[in-house]
């Protein structure tokens, strides 16, 4: 099918599928561990895709604003990529997936050194976090924000104060995390600002666009095609895009890689950034989630789109 064809079958399919999938919210639930997100739609369902024209098609509740999450871990690992180069970051954090849950602390006990298995469990992202350049955290906070801004071309976006706090008050299980971090002298510098910059690039909130954007520079190895800047050096979008093809899905990963077969990355909030590598950046969200944490009719509605045209890259 040629990609005009294909952009219209989309364009058709695509409401229809929403409602369809959509049903599959009351088998979900959203997430409460941070108190905050309890209050999300449990039965919303939206989509933005986005082509390298800057053609975009929309369904659902595609304007629901929601945090980022684990979404921002693959960009803030490409912003520390970025500061530091491949050698002092996977110095800190590895490059397999764990199978186990994002936020255990099991296999951190287990392996010598005791650095975090990949980037996007909370251990790594957080890991990571303390990379980012900046003196103190509202300057590493700030440089991540307007990295984010720059990638979405959204001046506009800014943190959730909200979901910030509240996490911020409730995050045990990452401050654990850290704390061992710390002893296992993987993190630099004080714990609680670490933290800070962590649970900050999770509260960044985002529409459906805001994801698709992004992710379309990921589509495009780098390059925006819709300013012609380069934002992100090739070399970090391909590690990127392995870590979101072999992680990104949590412990979900190699089932969505059969089922979907893109790089994908989720968050609790219920969002999925995804793309097809040279034609389009997809956002979706979905706050009801599946018991591994993934929206459970985000990923019902992109097995249903790779699927019938052929998306998956295996
Ligand atoms: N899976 C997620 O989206 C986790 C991110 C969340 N901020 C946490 O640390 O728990």
């Amino acid at each position: 099918m040629n990609a005009g064809h294909e952009f219209s079958a989309v364009r058709a399919a695509l409401p229809q599928w929403v409602e369809e999938s959509r049903k599959l919210t009351s088998r979900g639930n959203v997430a409460s561990y941070i108190p905050e997100l309890a209050k999300s739609p449990a039965s919303a369902l939206g989509i933005h895709l986005l082509n390298g024209q800057g053609e975009h098609l929309t369904a659902g509740e595609c304007g629901l604003p929601f945090t980022m999450q684990s979404i921002s871990k693959v960009f803030t690992l490409i912003l520390a990529l970025m500061d530091h180069g491949e050698a002092t970051v996977f110095s800190k954090v590895g490059k397999e997936p764990t199978g186990d849950d994002f936020n255990s602390m099991l296999k951190l006990e287990l392996v010598e050194p005791g650095i975090p298995f990949n980037p996007l469990i909370n251990a790594g992202a957080i890991a990571v976090s303390s990379l980012i350049k900046g003196d103190g955290p509202e300057e590493k906070s700030a440089r991540v924000l307007s990295f984010f801004r720059e990638l979405a071309a959204n001046d506009k976006l800014d943190y959730d104060e909200a979901v910030y706090r509240s996490e911020n008050e409730t995050g045990h299980m990452n401050r654990s995390l850290a704390y061992f971090l710390k002893e296992n002298e993987v993190l630099d510098g004080c714990v609680e600002e670490v933290l800070q910059v962590y649970f900050r690039h999770c509260s960044i909130r985002v529409t459906c666009g805001d994801l698709s954007r992004m992710a379309l520079v990921l589509a495009f190895d780098g390059q925006d095609t819709l300013t012609g800047k380069t934002l992100i050096p090739r070399r970090f979008v391909q590690i990127a895009k392995t870590f979101m093809t072999t992680c990104g899905m949590y412990n979900a990963s190699g089932e969505f890689a059969i089922s979907v077969g893109l790089p994908a990355k989720s968050g609790v909030s219920g969002g999925i950034l995804t793309l097809v590598p040279g034609r389009y950046g997809i956002g979706v969200i979905g706050p009801a989630l599946n018991r591994k944490g993934n929206s459970v009719a985000g990923v019902d509605l992109l097995e249903k789109l790779s699927g019938r045209f052929d998306w998956s890259l295996f």
